[in-house]
Formats: C-alpha cells, structure tokens, sequence
C-alpha cells in the first residue's frame, strides 16, 4: 500500500523559513487538497515531498522508506510531480513531452514511443489532448500545454502523484474533467494537488492540508478546514460559504 508521510519537514533559503515543522501521513485512496495563500509554502512542501528538493529539517517517508534511501528511478515509478512550472526547455510534440513521464521505465523517448504508444494515446485522451499531439509544444496555448503536462503526470501511471496547480489555467469544462480524473486515480493510488480554487477543492478532495506562512494550520475534511474563521485568519477574506449536494461552494464576498 502506497503512503507518503511528511516529518517535522522544515525547509529554509538562506536564514527564511519557508516551511516549519509540517508533518502529516498519507496514503492510498487519499486525494489531498493542499491549499493556502501564495506564497505560503505548497509548491515547496511539494518538492520536498517528491525529492526535487531536501528538506533542512524532518524527513519524507514513502513507503516505509525514508525518501532519501530509495533509487532514483524506482522512486520515480513510485511517485510522480506535476511542477507549478514546467516551461518547455526545447520544441518537442506534445507526444513526446507526454512520452517523458515513461523515461524511468523505458530510459528514452524514442522508446517510450514504441513500447509504451498505447499508454500515452490513453493519457493524451485523458488530458483531452489527443488532437494536439504531433504539435510543438511551444506552439500550444498556456491551458492546452498545462493538459499536455497533465497527460504527461497520467502517463507515469506512479502509485503517487504530486500536482502543483493541476487545473490553475484550465477553463472549467477541462478543470472538472481533470478534477475527476485525479479523484478516479485516487480510488486505488494516492493524489495530493496544490489548488487555489477552493470549490473545487471542497467537491473534489477527501482531505484538505491548509499551509499558512510555511505551518501546517489544519488538516481535516473541507468541512472541518474550510470554515468562515480559517478563511478570515489565513487568507484574509470573507467568505460565503454554503453547503450543496455536490459539497461546499466558497464565494470570496470581501477582503478583509
Ligand atoms: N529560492 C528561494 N529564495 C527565497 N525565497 C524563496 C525561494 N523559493 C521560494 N521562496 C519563497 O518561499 C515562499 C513559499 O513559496 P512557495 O512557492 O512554496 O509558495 P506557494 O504556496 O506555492 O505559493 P503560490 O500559491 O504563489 O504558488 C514564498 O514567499 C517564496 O517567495
């Protein structure tokens, strides 16, 4: 069974501390909202959490394994990153950028291409991307090219996926649909996304993490974290928030 599990992570730039003592487990059949202001640390814990960066303080644990100790490349078919950045550093097809996320199995994108060709056709449909796949990707609008990332983070088909902004530039027929998407992965693996929209997250997400200044404020269902208080204190805004049949819908009424 799948867990990520964050110790007392701490992370700091020079004499800044970016994250502090967050810690928290994880595992599958989780789909994790981790949400909280810009600038409060989720595109961080994100990156200690798959590795991209070490923490200063506090370790990761995935599966048991302090993430540290594992190798690299059976990490990478454990767990997966969707970076809140992710430029394309050359022109490529979409296909082939999609054909990255099968690098730690087949160890190139000529390979992955001709192993791994069906896999990645069910990755670009589900990103709905299908049709733009022989294009370049500097070619492609910032919302198709976020879909071709995510169609690269579905190829991976790892047990965790780690999505920082999965559907911040998507329009709203294609932030559902990748909405369900992650929540469908999370029935057997496990998914923890950054989000800033707060709805969604609340339809979506079983748990949601609320990181304020680089802390761990809460941690609990949307119904327990997203509540009028946690809103005033950590975003400073006031919210309307009401229950509906498809979970809570969160209207940001006023600064505060
Ligand atoms: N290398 C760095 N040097 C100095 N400060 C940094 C560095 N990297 C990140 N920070 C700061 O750390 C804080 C947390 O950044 P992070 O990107 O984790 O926030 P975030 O919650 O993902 O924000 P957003 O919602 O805007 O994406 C920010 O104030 C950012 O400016």
């Amino acid at each position: 069974m799948a867990g990520l599990e964050g110790q007392h992570l701490g992370f700091s730039v020079a004499d800044k501390a970016l994250l502090k003592d967050v810690s928290f487990s994880a595992a599958n059949g989780e789909f994790i909202g981790l949400i909280g202001p810009n600038g409060a640390g989720k595109s961080t814990l994100l990156k200690c959490l798959s590795g991209l960066i070490t923490p200063s303080q506090g370790d990761v644990i995935l599966n048991q394994k302090k993430l540290a100790a594992w190798p690299a490349k059976a990490r990478a078919k454990t767990l997966a990153l969707l970076a809140q950045q992710e430029a394309p550093a050359w022109s490529i097809s979409a296909e082939a950028l999609v054909a990255l996320g099968r690098l730690p199995h087949t160890g190139s994108i000529d390979a992955a291409l001709k192993v791994d060709a069906a896999l990645i056709r069910m990755a670009l449909q589900a990103a709905d991307v299908e049709t733009l796949a022989e294009r370049s990707v500097d070619t492609l609008s910032g919302g198709e090219l976020r879909r071709v990332q995510c169609a690269r983070l579905f190829a991976t088909v790892a047990d965790i996926w780690l999505a920082d902004e999965p559907i911040a530039a998507l329009d709203p027929l294609h932030q559902l649909q990748i909405m369900q998407l992650l929540k469908t992965k999370s029935e057997t693996g496990l998914v923890i996304a950054a989000l800033h929209d707060l709805s969604l997250a609340a339809r979506f997400c079983d748990r949601i993490l609320l990181l304020h200044e680089g802390r761990l404020v809460a941690d609990g269902t949307p119904e327990q974290v997203l509540t009028e208080k946690n809103l005033a204190d950590v975003y400073r805004i006031k919210a309307q928030i009401t229950a509906t049949e498809r979970g809570l819908s969160i209207v940001a009424e006023s600064a505060l």
